[in-house]
């Protein structure tokens, strides 16, 4: 049986889809999207089906993929070409994470780290890196240490113009670096740097590991496999590595900024070890941007694949019969489960798109060796987004893939739909590049840094500049729901603000020290803090893009969809908004939960429309469940008759076993 309506609700839309797309995307991303899917589907080793691949498998068809991509000389410096760039990440990251990491992990967190913390020194080296002569992995993490980086226990000691690389103990261990278990023929490593017998705290290095030709390890190094991973992660070599005196020339310390003089002293141009730290640390916040947007292709997914196939699953009707039964999308439950999430796959793209072109114009000012206040400022500012957003983005997105599982029942929890694979390729979106509660107190400790300026606070982005006057308390409802969310937004981060930083102050009257307050203001109070702010930075920015629409249609649904988003992640808000006296009574929360019904009601007929403006292509959207065709019966039932005829090879001793039983109980 297929389903054919999906016409039907795309015919209910009130606007282009494509018109939409190239609105929020912008024209020339699309074709460059395009451009690279048509280049995939004529490679066969890009095509696949639903088979679930062994590891040594998926870590074979990694590398000819990667080989490809490499041969097809399409990965530039991203500030070469930003479009490009942007349009081969996304396609990439879509089609399987896997893939990307290998190259990420290669150009965009090895590479990036020597450019940034390396010197002329390295000049060489950063070549062979763009040339892809050499394979790279990033060493920071150990056993006994992640998010605490500045303790990582590798150590590094200056001996007779060389370094010696150990492994004190067991915790020591490097792990967790992608690349390295067979491929990685150089890597950055973190160690404790000691010179003369002083530790000078934390550096970056820049290592050779293995032979490039016959791939055996140098001396004093071995290089493991952490064993099986779940979703994508299966073809990500993510391995671990120990140092036994292995001695490596003086030019692998990234020197940026510090060197050791020929006689073994050791010089700096850094004033703190805060400031160092936050040098060699520096590459880590870059790549936060590029998770967030991991969190909108996890909602795209979620949504793309859970609401088309919710146009095709009928059950129940308001008679009986199968043919009055209504496609589940109908019940406003199941648009309540799913809508949200497709809003915020599109939110969280304009928001993502509007960050890194901030950020560039920053990355610029840098590259350009600017040093001033404000560019300073403008530091602290992204880092606090960034530091927040990825949270935020990261969490809706795995939240969204479980959502859509649970959406589509039983069907969707085969492996043909996805679904459960991409939840697992998203899930340490949370953890990697800061674990994402660790990251949020980054947010929270800038922000309330700013309490001493109130009134004063001028922030290169303006993030912050609401917090400069006292906000208002709930009156009542206006025609925009944007305004009035982002009204509570306001109130809410200011009162998070001041009732973290008083309680921060009561403890420290208290006696307790700057390491108990921080953590004793976590829970309710710092955490919501960061995630208000971020949320209404997001809210904030999606509605200044909202307005430059020009199209009336367009600007119609593109408000109906932040209407949406704004409402659905304030309404998580509620308890709090209440206790911080913004309303009282029932009359708030009633209406607010009202207007969220209403919204979701709004973009029903708009939803078909909107999932094919997000969708990838069926190529890499590789869903029995959520092809655009809407036939997910007649593509599941393809799938199911490949294996109707596998008899295995058990089956003979099951035969056997049974008629044994059947003997044995006539005795
Ligand atoms: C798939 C994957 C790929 C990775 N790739 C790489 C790579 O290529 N290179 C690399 O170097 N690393 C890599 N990592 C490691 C990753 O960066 C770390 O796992 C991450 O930084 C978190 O550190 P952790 O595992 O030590 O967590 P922990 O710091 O041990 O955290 C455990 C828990 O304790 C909580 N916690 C810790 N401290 C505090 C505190 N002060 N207050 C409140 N709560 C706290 C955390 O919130 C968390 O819930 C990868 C990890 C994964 C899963």
């Amino acid at each position: 049986m297929s389903a054919p309506l999906i016409d039907k609700y795309r015919k209910m839309a009130s606007f282009d889809w494509k018109k939409l797309k190239a609105v929020v995307e912008g024209e020339e991303h699309v074709r460059l999207k395009a451009e690279v899917v048509a280049k995939m589907k004529s490679e066969p080793i890009f095509h696949r089906d639903y088979r679930v691949l062994s590891r040594e498998e998926q870590r074979e068809v990694v590398h000819q993929r990667w080989k490809k991509i490499v041969e097809w000389g399409l990965f530039k410096d991203p500030y070469s070409d930003l479009e490009n760039f942007h349009a081969l990440t996304e396609t990439l990251e879509a089609y399987d994470q896997g893939t990307s990491a290998r190259l990420f992990l290669h150009g965009n967190v090895f590479g990036a780290a020597v450019k940034s913390m390396g010197t002329e020194r390295h000049k060489e080296l950063v070549e062979k890196i763009e040339n892809n002569e050499i394979v790279g992995a990033f060493c920071l993490t150990e056993i006994g240490h992640g998010s605490n980086t500045a303790e990582v226990q590798t150590t590094a000691t200056f001996d007779n113009g060389q370094l010696v690389f150990n492994c004190p103990s067991i915790g020591a261990i490097k792990c967790w670096a992608g690349n390295l278990s067979h491929s990685a023929t150089h890597v950055v490593v973190y160690a404790q740097l000691h010179v003369g017998g002083k530790n000078e705290g934390l550096h970056g290095f820049v290592i050779q590991v293995r032979c490039p030709r016959t791939f055996q390890t140098l001396p004093g190094i071995t290089i493991g496999d952490m064993g099986s991973k779940p979703g994508c992660w299966q073809g990500v070599e993510n391995g671990w590595m120990e140092f036994k005196n292995h001695r490596a020339p003086l030019s692998a310390l990234l020197n940026k900024g510090c060197d050791i003089t020929p006689d073994g002293k050791y010089v700096t141009s850094f004033k703190s070890a805060s400031e160092k730290q936050s040098v060699s640390l520096g590459t880590l916040s870059v790549g936060r941007l590029g998770i967030i947007a991991k969190g909108m292709m996890a909602c795209t997914f979620a949504s793309t694949i859970a609401i088309r196939y919710s146009v095709a699953r009928r059950q129940f009707g308001p008679e009986k019969g199968a043919e009055n039964e209504i496609p589940v999308l109908e019940y406003p439950l199941q648009q309540y489960r799913l809508f949200p999430y497709l809003s915020a796959a599109i939110c969280i793209r304009i928001f993502q798109k509007t960050f890194v072109e901030k950020f560039t114009e920053y990355m610029m000012r840098v590259m350009m060796g600017e040093k001033s206040e404000e560019l300073s400022e403008f530091s602290k500012e992204v880092h606090a987004l960034s530091s927040g957003a990825k949270p935020v983005a990261t969490w809706l997105g795995v939240e969204s893939l479980g959502e859509a599982r649970k959406a589509c029942g039983g069907h969707g929890f085969l492996h043909m739909s996805r679904l459960n694979t991409l939840r697992d390729d998203n899930d340490p979106s949370q953890t990697f590049e800061g674990e994402n509660f660790m990251i949020l107190q980054q947010t929270s400790n800038i922000l309330l840094g700013k309490v001493t300026s109130l009134g004063s606070i001028n922030t290169p982005m303006s993030t912050m500049s609401f917090l400069n006057s006292t906000p208002s308390k709930f009156s009542s409802w206006t025609s925009n729901p944007v305004n009035d969310a982002l009204s509570a937004y306001r109130y809410l981060t200011y009162h998070l603000l001041q009732t973290t930083s008083s309680e921060a102050k009561k403890l420290k009257q208290s006696g307790k020290n700057s390491f108990e307050v921080r953590n004793e203001i976590q829970v309710h109070r710092a955490v919501n803090l960061s995630v208000a702010y971020t949320e209404h930075t997001m809210i904030d920015w999606v509605q200044k893009f909202v307005e430059e629409v020009e199209d009336v249609t367009l600007k119609a649904v593109l408000q109906k969809v932040l209407n949406l988003f704004s409402l659905f992640l304030l309404e998580r808000h509620l308890a709090t908004l209440y206790i911080t006296g913004y309303a009282s009574g029932g009359k708030f929360g009633e209406e607010l939960r009202e207007k969220l019904r209403r919204a979701v009601a709004d973009i029903k007929p708009e939803s078909m429309a909107l999932v094919d403006s997000i969708a990838p292509d069926d190529f890499i959207l590789n869903s029995a469940l959520g092809a655009s065709d809407g036939k997910a019966y007649d593509h599941i039932m393809e799938e199911f008759r490949k294996y109707t005829n596998e008899q295995p090879r058990w089956v003979c001793d099951l035969a056997q076993f049974l008629q044994k039983r059947s003997q044995s109980s006539k005795l």
